[in-house]
């Protein structure tokens, strides 16, 4: 579903002590694709957890467009009654994936190699971003694809009716465009390799592996090599939702940064490549206890527990940076709260997300009385203990820089708001009551 045209003004301001348990929604990567292998799988799915945020609804409208039945049986519990690999019906309709580049992009991969049409478009922002990274590496496997000046939205993709296996090297770190390429592969007859040279969200390996296909990873002077066999039958399974540990960052950022604070955050992710700003933060001195580290729907998931810090400054290397890649705009705010130079390095691929979330926060944090400056590739805050706030930050159809300025309103010496909030509904739908719950001042 397409942007709402009203845009939606909140503020955020100086709060008192931030306290109790963060329920955080379901992982919204692993939402996309328990759809998705859902879908693609022949007999019932059945999901819990599952986040109910506009850009995976608008997923789950696409399987059923595609072919698949889908039922939602309460809050977070949902059913997929899938066609199998192979077996997606053309739909009548344009596909409409909204804001979410993970579902445009890997709904493409899924149908490229099935002899059907469909045509994708998405929102302002949506539409805005680059699609050729997907569709270069999909015509490889024989599919025809047409698009707009500079390969954006829309997009229309007929599908390969004699699919070919494909080898394909990355040429950024993207789990976008490594699961496009490996769900393509699932319907091209052999073996298809990806190759990626630093490592990025493997959920897709994973729940591949879970759905019972054939998926193996080795690590080589190439990288990361990721051999997937093609048209295996995958097999209905139960998928149980860890909480995202993205949206948890919010809370948590909040509470380091609000004094008194203490909270609890229970079940988040911890896979490795997801980690990145819990293990920065770590280093910056943030007091956060992982605590029950345990095995949850196949995932590594702890309780977090999380006081107000004094924090100082930190290098972000360029390797980390895929690990944590939709926390930079966050930890850009946590920071200013923070005593010295933060340097986030490596970070270009932050200009083609929702909005070029550098120059967001850059724009936003300097207008409400931040030092930050950037390179095409790099942001450095020079972190002064506060923020002074008292202006609007302009938040470019973007939940997470919506979400960074609120959290920074909360802290800061005056208010902060944003333009529209709105896009928050796209990946953590209650945001607001519960970060007004914990005792957050954000209306
Ligand atoms: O595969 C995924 O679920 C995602 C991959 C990342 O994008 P890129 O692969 O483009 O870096 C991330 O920013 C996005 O929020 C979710
Ligand atoms: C980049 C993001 O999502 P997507 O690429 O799916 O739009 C995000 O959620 O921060």
């Amino acid at each position: 579903m397409s942007h709402s045209a009203e845009p939606l003004p909140m503020t955020a301001r100086r709060s008192g002590p931030l306290r109790g348990e963060a329920r955080i929604p379901g992982d919204k990567s692993i939402s996309h694709r328990a759809l998705i292998l859902g879908a693609l799988s022949v007999g019932e799915t059945h999901i819990t957890g599952l986040l109910e945020g506009q850009d995976v609804l608008d997923t789950a409208k696409a399987m059923q467009a595609f072919g698949a039945q889908i039922e939602r049986l309460g809050i977070g519990e949902w059913k997929v009654n899938g066609v199998g690999v192979g077996g997606f019906a053309e739909p009548e309709g344009v596909i409409d994936c909204g804001n979410s580049g993970t579902g445009v992009r890997l709904i493409m991969g899924a149908m490229a190699t099935t002899p059907i049409s469909a045509t994708f478009t998405g929102d302002a922002s949506l539409s805005r971003r680059p699609m050729g990274r997907v569709t270069d590496p999909l015509e490889l496997f024989g599919c025809e694809v047409t698009a707009r000046e500079g390969k954006r939205l829309p997009v229309t993709i007929k599908g390969a009716a004699d699919p070919v296996p494909v080898r394909y090297k990355t040429p950024v770190a993207s789990a976008q465009i490594k699961s496009a390429v490996l769900l393509a592969g699932l319907n091209a007859p052999g073996q298809t390799v990806v190759i990626e040279s630093e490592p990025t969200r493997d959920h897709t390996e994973r729940m591949l592996a879970g759905f019972g296909a054939t998926i193996t990873t080795e690590i080589t002077d190439e990288g990361r090599v990721i051999t997937l066999t093609g048209r295996p039958e995958l097999k209905p399974q139960p998928v149980a939702v860890p909480r995202d540990p993205s949206s948890a960052a919010f809370p948590v950022a909040a509470a380091l940064i609000v004094p008194g604070s203490e909270i609890r955050v229970p079940g988040v992710s911890r896979n490795p490549t997801r980690d990145g700003l819990y293990v920065t933060l770590v280093e910056m001195g943030a007091d956060i206890t992982f605590e029950n580290q345990r095995e949850e729907g196949g995932e590594p998931v702890a309780d977090l527990l999380v006081r107000h810090s004094a924090l100082k400054g930190v290098t972000v290397p360029a390797e980390r940076a895929a690990s944590m890649i939709d926390e930079f705009p966050i930890l850009s705010v946590i920071a200013c709260f923070a005593e010295g130079m933060t340097v986030m390095q490596g970070v270009h691929e932050l200009r083609v997300k929702e909005s070029d979330r550098i120059a967001a926060m850059e724009d936003g944090l300097i207008a409400n009385g931040a030092k930050v400056t950037s390179t095409e590739d790099s942001m450095t805050v020079e972190g002064t203990g506060g923020l002074t706030g008292g202006a609007t930050a302009a938040t470019h159809i973007d939940h997470r820089i919506a979400m960074s300025f609120l959290v920074a309103g909360l802290a800061s010496q005056q208010p902060i708001s944003v333009d529209d909030g709105s896009p928050i509904a796209t990946s953590f739908p209650d945001f607001l009551p519960l970060m007004q719950a914990l005792g957050a001042e954000i209306a």
